[in-house]
């Protein structure tokens, strides 16, 4: 179906598609409009804004960023408040008709309850659920952070609590992802049971571990990662009524050297090709289950390498890993509609 450009004025118009017998006839694209043949509705009053205008007007810039390829939009909102309803947030997320990303990131002003950090790290699911931790947006926005004040170290805030993150070698950055915990309460399960051999009733899940790394995760440990159905198992375990508020799930095995191989259905956003949190989650499983021992891991994702280590003593994990930014831009206000 052939696209049409509307006659240019004022920066540009909207493009719009005509059906197969209304391509813009030449007289058209000299402002003739008697040939011309357009719907009989008139455009809603900010379609016929010129795009530069409209995008003016939401003046809501945005940078495209991504750890391991978990990616996420991120909107300064420290200076214009931005709190996108679910359904703005699944517009945002979504990639044919909105930027795309698998959560949405809003840098916001510092919160009281956590003194001495620079800014507080609101977290959306791609499916408009606001959530308490996302270890690979963490390492995104300190290093924004960091690179905006010249420092080495940041404390974000976020709903699972302060993290403190630093500058790692070459783009890296090593966020304390706080305390672990295989605690059912910290989990929040709905009926009791032993949060280290959970058994969903759906394989591999009929033996799991349930860690909270500040959001829930339940972790499978497999003979082989790359072999699970993930796909059709992930919404099953996402959804079990164990977790009143859904859970994030991974599948891990052990390679021969030793590292970790992990795969992820995330809470909210399906498969992602990586998870800071759950890579925090599936080392602490396994050494609770004796599969590794305790020791800074590599953890291979779809997307690459975390390096994590839940450090013995206080139970925080440590993340370290990279960081990109894609692109920047500025979100059309219809988008937010
Ligand atoms: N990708 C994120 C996890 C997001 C967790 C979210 N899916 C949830 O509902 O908890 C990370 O790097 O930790």
């Amino acid at each position: 179906m052939p696209l049409g450009l509307l006659p240019p004025s004022e920066g540009g118009w909207e493009i719009r598609a005509w059906g197969s017998c209304q391509t813009p006839s030449e007289s058209r694209l000299n402002g003739d409009r008697s040939k011309m043949r357009t719907s009989d509705r008139p455009l809603p009053a900010f379609r016929r804004r010129p795009i530069t205008r409209a995008m003016e007007q939401s003046g809501l810039t945005f940078r495209k960023m991504h750890g391991l390829g978990n990616d996420f939009v991120v909107v300064d909102a420290r200076t214009r408040p931005f709190d996108p309803t679910p359904a703005q947030a699944r517009r945002l997320a979504d990639r044919r008709v909105g930027v795309g990303c698998d959560q949405i990131i809003t840098i916001e002003p510092p919160r009281p309850e956590h003194p001495g950090s620079t800014a507080f790290m609101g977290i959306r699911n791609a499916d408009g659920g606001t959530v308490e931790a996302c270890g690979n947006a963490t390492r995104c926005v300190a290093r924004l952070l960091m690179d905006e004040a010249g420092t080495d170290r940041v404390v974000l805030g976020t709903l699972a609590g302060p993290l403190i993150a630093e500058r790692a070698d070459g783009d890296s950055v090593r966020v304390d992802m706080g305390r672990a915990s295989t605690d059912a309460a910290v989990l929040d399960l709905s009926h009791p049971c032993d949060p280290l051999h959970l058994d969903l009733r759906l394989p591999p899940f009929n033996d799991a571990v349930g860690v909270s790394v500040g959001n829930p995760h339940v972790v499978a440990l497999v003979p082989d990662a790359e072999s699970v159905d993930l796909r059709g198992t992930g919404p099953i375990i996402e959804h079990h009524d164990l977790f009143p508020d859904r859970v994030n799930a991974e599948v891990v095995s052990v390679r021969p050297d030793g590292s970790l191989r992990m795969r992820v259905w995330e809470r909210g956003a399906g498969i992602t090709r990586a998870c800071g949190t759950g890579a925090c989650a599936v080392v602490v499983a396994a050494v609770i289950r004796g599969a590794i021992p305790r020791q800074p891991t590599t953890v291979m994702l779809d997307g690459g390498p975390l390096r994590i280590d839940w450090r013995a003593g206080d139970d925080h994990v440590l993340m370290t890993g990279p960081v990109a930014t894609v692109f920047t831009g500025t979100l059309h206000e219809s988008l937010l509609s």
